[in-house]
């Protein structure tokens, strides 16, 4: 009622933010914590990933042995051994030597880079082929797995194999190979090929490029380091921070618990959705959008339906919203006519005192911001409340929510580690846009695409009043036009948030 508005700048009510709390924490499973607030640091357990690994399929080598090669001067190393994926190398590599490796391997030891598989050309296998035809193979597969082979290969071409491929797989083959090729083959297919490649990774290869130290290799601590501080308290989590609790083996959380936002509508014209629109009434839009904001900035809304221009009805709302929800949003009311009661019955509430009573802003002057310490919430937590009254105009609502309500809201969630907050896009201006100096002003304007030869983005301003859904409805996003400035020209290269 008859209040003045008692105008601060938007500085000056952002710096309020610090003099609310924030919510009580809760543990959450890893699946489950998306967008959710990290409550506390994360320190690495252990090096990540915790043993020298190959990025590439090839062979694992001291780098200095290959220092010189090319196409024309290959350097020539043996094949001492392969790497079992998912096992521990039980070979070293010295200098002249290579291992087999797959990507993702470990690297023997003595190995410190990787040279790709198709620089290398192989060029001898280890067999014996004597005179009398007998061929003696000895591979080691992996660490489990012995492969032996004995192969009698004389003028009746009579081939038996004995072969354990793993612990749980016995392999044996009895073949004979005739003229007739009586093949006879108890095995899985793909283990003809394990041993193809075992053997294949026997013998010397050429090499036709050289590598650098670590090169090819992600070092045994190159993701971080044990002890490490790898996530910090306040963080938003996103898919990545997923991967790197599983990746360090934590599979909970402790993350803030969500907010809830009341909402409530005010005005003997404002009627719900499920109601005949009577002459004189409107729909009850601004719970709605309220709402999904809401929901947009993570927090959970709680609607408290429409309550008429009636100070004791506004009052226990008001009081009942206070006590159930974390913070609330009251639009409409908020001005200074005979019928806008909000900054009385928040003044008259227990604990509450008024903070701001107007913001030199446009649209949105007329918002009203109380700290509320009644007391516990429905979880036990001790808070300072943000109370809200909002403007009613539809688009001065939302605005208000996005430019004011939303650091409070982040805030309230215990986001202190997030640079996308304040993403804008740059786009040229299509039209000269003026303000009034000593106020910041919220222009909605279109993005649309330049054509021919220009990739560049237009922002088109949506002109209109703030009681037009249809002005947000067409935007794509707000420009603002700071306080001390008169106005942006057209052409001019503007940041414009996105809506
Ligand atoms: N003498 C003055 N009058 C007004 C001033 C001023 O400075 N001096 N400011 C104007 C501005 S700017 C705004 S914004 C409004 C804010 O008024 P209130 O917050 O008190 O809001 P109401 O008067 O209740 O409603 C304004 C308008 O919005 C419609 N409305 C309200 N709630 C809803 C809803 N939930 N859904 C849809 N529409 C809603 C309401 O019907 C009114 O049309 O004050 C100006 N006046
Ligand atoms: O502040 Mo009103 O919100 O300009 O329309």
């Amino acid at each position: 009622m008859s209040h003045f508005f008692k105008v601060k700048s938007l500085e000056q009510v952002i710096s309020l933010v610090s003099e609310f709390s924030v919510v009580g924490t809760e543990i959450v499973s890893v699946s489950e914590a998306l967008s959710r607030v990290l409550a506390v640091d994360i320190c690495a357990a252990h090096d990540l990933p915790g043993f020298r690994r190959s990025t590439m399929d090839g062979y694992a080598v001291c780098s200095a042995s290959t220092f010189g090669a090319s196409e024309s001067t290959p350097a020539w190393l043996d094949v001492v051994g392969a790497v079992a994926m998912g096992g521990v190398p039980d070979f070293s590599v010295g200098p002249g030597e290579a291992g087999k490796i797959a990507t993702g391997g470990m690297l023997p030891p003595g190995a410190d880079s990787v040279v790709m598989v198709e620089h290398t050309e192989l060029v001898e296998h280890i067999s014996m082929v004597d005179d009398t035809g007998v061929v003696d193979y000895t591979s080691i597969v992996d660490d489990t797995a012995v492969v032996d082979h004995t192969s009698i290969v004389d003028g009746t071409a009579v081939v038996d194999h004995t072969s354990i491929v793993d612990d749980t797989a016995m392999v044996d083959h009895t073949s004979i190979v005739d003229d007739t090729a009586v093949v006879d083959h108890k095995k899985k297919p793909d283990h003809r090929e394990n041993v193809q490649d075992s053997l294949a990774g026997r013998g010397s290869i050429e090499v036709y490029k050289s590598v650098a130290p670590l090169q090819n290799v992600i070092e045994k601590d190159e993701d971080f380091k044990k002890g490490e501080v790898v996530l910090h308290k306040g963080t938003v989590l996103r898919s990545q921070e997923a991967g790197l609790a599983a990746a360090l083996g934590i599979f909970q959380l402790e993350v803030y618990r969500l907010p809830k936002v009341g909402i409530i509508s005010t005005g003997d014209e404002i009627v719900p959705l499920s109601s005949p629109l009577t002459p004189g009434k409107v729909r009850d839009v601004n719970s709605h959008t309220l709402a999904s904001l809401v929901k947009e900035a993570g927090a959970v809304p709680v609607m408290f339906g429409i309550v008429r221009d009636n100070q004791n009805e506004l009052f226990d709302i008001c009081k009942r919203a206070i006590e159930q929800t974390d913070m609330v949003l009251i639009s409409g009311g908020s001005s200074v006519g005979s019928r806008d009661f909000t900054v009385d019955v928040l003044s008259s509430l227990d604990a509450t005192e008024i903070m701001v009573h107007g913001i030199s802003i446009s649209p949105g002057k007329p918002t009203i911001l109380a700290g509320s310490r009644s007391g516990e919430n429905i979880s036990g937590e001790n808070h300072v409340k943000a109370v809200w009254g909002l403007p009613g105009h539809v688009v001065s609502a939302m605005v208000v929510f996005r430019v004011v309500v939303l650091p409070f809201l982040r805030n309230l969630r215990g986001i202190t580690n997030c640079v996308f907050s304040g993403i804008k896009i740059p786009a040229k201006l299509t039209r000269n846009v003026a303000s009034a100096q000593g106020r910041t002003d919220y222009i909605r304007v279109k993005l649309v695409r330049e054509d021919g030869n220009n990739p560049g983005i237009l922002a088109v301003p949506i002109l209109g009043k703030s009681g037009l859904i249809r002005t947000m409805v067409m935007a794509d996003g707000l420009l603002e036009v700071p306080e001390n400035v008169e106005g942006i020209e057209k052409g001019d290269i503007v940041m414009v948030t996105p809506v």
